[in-house]
């Protein structure tokens, strides 16, 4: 099975962080995520995570540092994540594809479903920034 490259956000300030919610119709759907999507060919991740956080939630990066790496089998589809501390930003955050989107405090992020792949990165923020 071919590996989806995708690269996403974590989006923080304060003891907050921006997560969006996958459309029903999409893979995970319905789950909350750190907003991003495929990394294209010919492009970096860190272009993709730019190009995707202002496609789909209007924000436009100014700063981002590798977070995690990981790949995780759903069985109908393999990703490698590539999380990034997106750590300074300009805009205001909204769901430009129709999708709900939230400032949660980092501390309640184990109240939100999110695709299995993101329980280490959850349980990563949650004892960083305790
Ligand atoms: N963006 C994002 N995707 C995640 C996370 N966790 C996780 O398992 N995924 C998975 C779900 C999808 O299978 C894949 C993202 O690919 P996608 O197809 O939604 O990418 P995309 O946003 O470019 O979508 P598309 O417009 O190309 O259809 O990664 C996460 O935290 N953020
Ligand atoms: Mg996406």
């Amino acid at each position: 099975m071919k590996i989806v490259h995708v690269a996403a956000g974590i989006i923080v300030r304060d003891q907050q962080v921006f997560i969006s919610k996958r459309n029903s119709e999409q893979h995970q759907g319905n789950k909350w995520e750190f907003p991003g999507g495929k990394v294209e060919s010919g492009e970096s991740v860190l272009e993709a995570l730019t190009r995707e956080l202002k496609e789909e939630v209007n924000l436009d990066v100014l700063n981002a540092d590798a977070f995690h790496q990981l790949e995780f089998d759903y069985g109908d589809k393999i990703v490698q994540l590539d999380f990034y501390l997106v750590n300074d930003f300009t805009g205001v955050g909204k769901g430009l594809e129709g999708q709900q989107t939230a400032w949660v405090n980092i501390s309640e992020l184990a109240d939100y479903n999110f695709p299995a792949a993101n329980q280490v990165i959850v349980e990563m923020l949650m004892t960083q920034f305790a």
